[in-house]
């Protein structure tokens, strides 16, 4: 997967240097590179915003230099990529959403700072590639940096060989529109508290079936709209065969 991220703050990706993200990139799964945006700036403040028309707070990221750098990172000769720009006024991300993204060739990421990018940015490109803006969840961040750090982890760890064991994406959290069950690990007795017995009874269906039902109801205590959005027929069948 190629990965181009446009941002004032190319400092902010340094963590993508690290832990699996890193080993991603050196071993050629994720090919990423982050640009500035001030790269196609000319003027010598090297300007990337102005006031808004219509008045309001703060500033906005004039569309030229973003124009200048999404004509330079997405060619028309070449296949478009998906821009993804990370927004308060986006469509949630989600796990469906990482694995979608994890079946692209090449993501562009567009950072916004201050109150946005000129709308015709977003505008423009739509006409000539898929365009997602997408939020992290109903709170406001400083720019879309950190967002995408969140985004590229969430979705490089999805890529074919990049997580050690890749039956870890079967159990985990939101695999199966579920929360996870409880984990643990030794010593079977800690400060007076043990291991649930199921857990070292070596019986692998009732495990399975244990750790089914604690999916269930921690599920429906801390999220129940996302049991509310679960197929019955599914939750049914994955009974029986837990
Ligand atoms: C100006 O760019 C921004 C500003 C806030 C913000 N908040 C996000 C979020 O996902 O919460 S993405 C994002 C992008």
């Amino acid at each position: 997967m190629r990965v181009d991220i446009v941002s004032i703050f190319p400092e902010y990706f340094a963590p993508l240097d690290l832990s699996l993200i890193g080993k991603a990139r050196a071993n050629g799964t994720l090919r990423l590179v982050v640009h500035d945006l001030r790269s196609w700036t000319h003027d010598v403040h090297r300007t990337v915003d102005d006031t808004p028309y219509g008045g309001g707070p703060g500033m906005v990221m004039r569309p030229e230099p973003w124009g200048e750098a999404l004509d330079a990172l997405a060619p028309p000769e070449l296949t478009p990529p998906r821009l993804l720009v990370p927004s308060p006024a986006g469509v949630p991300f989600t796990q469906a959403l990482a694995y979608e993204l994890a079946a692209e060739p090449h993501l562009l990421f567009a950072c916004g700072r201050y109150e946005g990018i000129d709308q015709r940015v977003l505008d423009h490109a739509a006409t000539r590639m898929p365009v997602t803006e997408v939020s992290l969840g109903d709170y406001v961040l400083f720019g879309g940096e950190v967002a995408v750090l969140v985004i590229l982890e969430a979705v490089t760890r999805l890529l074919p060989g990049v997580l050690g064991n890749a039956g870890s994406l079967e159990e985990e959290s939101h695999a199966h529109g579920l929360l996870e069950a409880p984990m643990y690990t030794k010593p079977a007795t800690w400060r007076g508290l043990d291991v649930p017995d199921v857990l070292r009874s070596g019986d692998h269906g009732r495990i399975a079936r244990w750790r089914r039902d604690q999916a269930l109801t921690r599920t429906g205590q801390r999220r129940p709209d996302l049991l509310a959005a679960l197929d019955p027929q599914s939750l049914d069948k994955r009974d029986v065969t837990a």
